[in-house]
């Protein structure tokens, strides 16, 4: 049997005078792709936040099994340094030259090598997420977390990003935790699908990475019935 990278066992989150979190429980395995998706204030970016330790559970447990795991998470928001230059700003201004050397490789791979010099705000709103991307790859995380990463982006370049992200958790074969509102966007990129609902997993699906168009929005239909339709009191999923 294969063990997880991460558990998330009974998850509870309560500020002051909310619930934010109460009964999240699942794995994730190494080298897959999920997504977490669910309304608004459902609790997604909180279990984001506690899985990246910026914020820790009031109640249960997250495991991850391997502890020198190393986790990184790309915001909505670039979060460049705009008086560096693209190549600085993912190689982290290092002098060290095998550093430099992977950062000039890694513009190469998000397709950014001639923008080396130029500066973040001489880019597209496409390329700066690439950039970002790029960033967070340079750390070689174990898991990358996603956090509503497209939010910004024009509907085409959402797309083309979407296929261009898949397709480098692929090929690097880095285990992925994507948060998103966007059911089709999760059925896309997805090789599984959590439905993240009143502060609990009430639904898991199986995600239609690489399928058709019809598969994509045969799974994106399901997911978002769940979505609305499902009670807050479903059983969650524990696998
Ligand atoms: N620091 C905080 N203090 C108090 N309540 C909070 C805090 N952070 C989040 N919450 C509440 O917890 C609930 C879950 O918020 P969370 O941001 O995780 O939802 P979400 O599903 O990511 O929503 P969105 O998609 O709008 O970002 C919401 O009701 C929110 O108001």
């Amino acid at each position: 049997m294969i063990e997880p990278l991460l558990t998330l066992e009974q998850v509870g989150k309560k500020y002051a005078n909310k619930i934010a979190l109460h009964d999240v429980n699942f794995n994730i395995y190494p080298g897959e792709f999920v997504a977490l998706v669910g309304m608004s204030g459902g609790g997604k970016s909180t279990i984001l936040r506690l899985i990246a330790q910026l914020e820790q559970p009031t109640g249960g447990r997250i495991k991850f099994h391997d502890e020198t795991t190393t986790v990184r998470v790309m915001f909505q928001n670039d979060r460049l340094l705009p008086w560096m230059t693209n190549l600085e700003n993912i190689s982290f201004n290092s002098k060290n030259k095998v550093q430099q050397k992977r950062a000039q490789a890694m513009l190469n791979e998000v397709g950014l090598a001639e923008f080396a010099d130029s500066y973040p705000n001489q880019l597209s709103g496409g390329q700066k997420q690439r950039l970002a991307l790029a960033r967070a790859l340079m750390a070689k995380p174990k898991l990358l977390l996603l956090d509503e990463p497209l939010g910004a982006l024009d509907a085409l370049t959402r797309r083309k990003m979407q296929a261009f992200i898949a397709d480098i958790c692929a090929k690097q074969q880095l285990t992925t935790l994507l948060i998103t509102h966007d059911v089709d966007e999760a059925a896309r990129m997805a090789d599984r699908v959590f439905v993240v609902k009143d502060g609990t997993n009430v639904y898991e699906a199986d995600g239609a990475k690489n399928q058709d168009a019809a598969t994509i929005a045969t799974v994106s239909e399901r997911i978002l019935s769940v979505i609305l339709h499902a009670p807050a009191t479903a059983a969650s999923v524990n696998r």
